[in-house]
Formats: C-alpha cells, structure tokens, sequence
C-alpha cells in the first residue's frame, strides 16, 4: 500500500485545534508530511509544552490516519513546540548557578512518607549512572541526609575559590553533600523563619564549592509553607518531584504540594509523582504483595493531576535499615530494590530532559541528551 500525502492532509484537517476553532492544518499546526510506502512521518508544531496536549495531538493524528487513510499504516509523529512568552510557565526564578546544570526540588506535603530516603537514592542512583550529582538537605525540621549517607561526624572544610572562602561539601558514594543538620547539633532545636531558612541555603549553594553538577538534588522540609516560598523564589529549581504513599491523608498533602508548584507566582515544573511504599513485600517471599496504605493511590493522584507517575517502591525492611546505617539501598548491584530505584531514577532523568527541550534554555538548564549515560541507555 502506498500512501498518499494528499490523503493524509484530508485526514488531519479532520481535527480540530482547541481555542481558535481551526483544524489541525489550516491552524498551521502540521508543519510536513511524508510517506514512504505504508510509512508515514507527520511533523507538528505545537504551542504548548503540556505533555497531555502532545500526548493527545500524537494519538488523534494516528487514529485519523488509521481511521481515514489506511488502518495499517506505519505512523510516527514528530513534535516541536515553539512556545510563545506567555503560553509557557515554565519561568526559571533566581540567579543561575554556574556549573549545576539541574536542580531539582524532592517535596512531600505530608512529613514521614519517605521524602528524604527517595531523594538519598535518587542521588546515588544518579550517581551510579555517570552523572554529577550534589545532594542539599534543606529539610530544618530534621536534616537526615548525614545519617542516610553515614557522615554525621564529618563538617564542611573552608576551601577558598578564585580568592573566596567557600564551604566543601561532603563526599559519600559519589554524591557531593551539605546538609542543614552539620551546622546544628543534633539535640538543638532550631526555629527558623522563611527568610532566615533560605539565607542559610542560600549560602549553601552559593557560597558552597560543588564544583560541576549534572543534579543538584534538594530534599525540602515536609509542608507546603512560608520556607518553601523562600526557598524556591530564590533557587532556579529546573523541576520538583512530589513524594507519596499511596494513603488518603499523603495523598491530599501531595495533592497540596503539586498545587504549590504550579501556583502562578512559583511556577516550577512538577516533574511528576513517585509513589513509596507502594506495598510491602516480605524479603524471604519476594513475590507477595501487600497494600498496606492502599494500593496506587498516588500512581492515579498523577493521572488525575496529569503530571507523571514516576515510579513505585515499596516498603522493604532493608530500605529503613540501609537509611539507619547509612548506605543507601540503590547502592544494591541488580536487586529488584536497586532496579526499582533505577528505573525511577531514569524517568525523572527523562522527565529533565523533555522540560529543558521544551522551553528556552538557560544557564540553569543544559542537559538536553541522555546519551553518554550508559545505565540509562541500557534500559531503554
Ligand atoms: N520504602 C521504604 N521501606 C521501608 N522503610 C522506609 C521506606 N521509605 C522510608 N522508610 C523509612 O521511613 C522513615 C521515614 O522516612 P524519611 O525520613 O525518608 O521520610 P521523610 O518524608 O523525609 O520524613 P520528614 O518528614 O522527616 O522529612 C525512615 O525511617 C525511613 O528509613
């Protein structure tokens, strides 16, 4: 069967384009065609970075073409997205920092459903797959990066850069470390306020020699308030991933912190939802499942709020031991825990990857190719 270029403009002037009541083609939307055969590659030029709007232009323009032209036909749909200053929200605030390419924000709503123990292994999975990778832990309620990464005993050196004096983060497992907690003693209780908190990181990031970062990771406190609004007007955060468990009262803070994010004054990218302690699985009986706090609760919250659901882990005992002792469990070689970090990990990566290639790019946002990461490669 060969497929005709005039056919399959007939068919795409069947859709619609949303708001200005034009078709597909006429709208200017569908930038080439081409057929080989039965193959046929449709460009489009969308004015959105939305992923459901591109999701859904990718399945109409295949079910039109399916549908009108040749149910057999090999479809493949190229999108670009040329987004005009005010379509696109996706505004990156604070000063650029000079070599940390990413920052990403690790947020949770409710306190206590993992937020820092997914960060820690987001990191050091990062790590594993070749990038740079620095951890901030700004959570001032209770810094646990230290513990997780077995520091707690170590503090920063005074180093001096390019005649200035700078803070030296931690080195553990590849991953470059400041947190809050080697600046208070461990049975201090510090009350901050917004500003004094982001003054604090504030000198943390800028005053700190990372060095190159591919990732700055941010483990934030738990709670949608006053420091987080601190915090995030004064970072250029590339995108923020939300923590959950798959239970009604996380659900409805996640829910809270995704909203906080997107709010029109903050505007930071939610790169999607992970959910942790999907279900608990015994170690000795690997494949029993069982869902204590609900099952996929936060895998439909990301549907619903069409962000993307970035990946499930489950409440595993070693998890909680390898936290207590330091060593995080995505340092694990090829166990189903490790994998489950992994391939979370992957998709934040390319989650990164299709939000810089969807705005404008900036000295905050440079990472444009997965290639040359091999772990990541591997999988896909
Ligand atoms: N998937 C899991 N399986 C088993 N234990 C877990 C899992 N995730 C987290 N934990 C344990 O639950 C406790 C709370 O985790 P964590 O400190 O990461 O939560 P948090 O959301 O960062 O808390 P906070 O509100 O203090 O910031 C820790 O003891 C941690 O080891």
């Amino acid at each position: 069967m060969k497929l005709n270029k005039s056919d399959i403009q007939k068919a795409l002037a069947t859709i619609s384009v949303a708001g200005d009541g034009k078709n597909m083609v006429d709208a200017g939307v569908v930038k080439n065609i081409i057929t080989f055969g039965d193959e046929v590659v449709v460009d489009l030029l969308l004015q959105t970075p939305a992923l459901h709007i591109k999701k859904r232009a990718e399945v109409d323009v295949m079910k039109v073409i399916h549908e009108k032209v040749y149910e057999k036909a090999k479809v493949k749909v190229n999108i670009k997205v040329e987004a005009t200053k005010k379509q696109n929200p996706n505004e990156i605030k604070g000063k650029p920092i000079p070599g940390i390419k990413n920052i990403i924000a690790v947020a949770s709503g409710k306190g206590g459903v993992g937020k820092s123990t997914i960060t820690s292994n987001l990191a050091v999975s990062l790590a594993k797959m070749g990038f740079k990778v620095g951890l901030l832990d700004a959570d001032i309620y209770g810094p646990s990066g230290p513990t997780m990464f077995d520091v707690l005993n170590e503090r920063p050196l005074s180093v001096t850069v390019d005649g200035k004096s700078k803070m030296k983060p931690i080195e553990n497992y590849g991953v470059k470390m400041l947190s809050i907690g080697f600046f208070t003693k461990p049975n201090q209780a510090v009350i901050w306020r917004g500003p004094m908190a982001a003054k604090a990181l504030n000198q943390m990031i800028f005053d700190a020699d990372w060095g190159e970062l591919d990732f700055l990771l941010v483990d934030l406190p738990p709670g949608t308030g006053d420091i987080h609004l601190s915090i995030m007007q004064s970072m250029p955060i590339t995108g923020a991933v939300v923590v959950s468990t798959p239970q009604n009262v996380a659900l409805i803070d996640a829910q809270k912190a995704v909203a906080m994010f997107q709010q029109e004054n903050i505007n930071v990218p939610v790169l999607g939802v992970v959910e942790n302690m999907a279900y608990f699985t015994p170690e000795e009986l690997p494949e029993n499942k069982y869902y204590i706090f609900g099952k996929e609760g936060a895998r439909n919250l990301a549907n619903q709020l069409e962000v993307r659901f970035l990946g499930e882990i489950p409440l595993v005992q070693s998890i909680r031991e390898a936290g207590d002792v330091g060593r995080p469990a995505a340092l694990q070689e090829n166990t189903p825990l490790a994998d489950a970090f992994l391939e979370t990990t992957r998709n934040v990566v390319e989650e990164v990857v299709k939000r810089n290639e969807s705005i404008p790019p900036t000295e905050a946002i440079q990472i444009t190719t997965m290639a040359g990461c091999s772990a990541v490669n591997k999988k896909k």
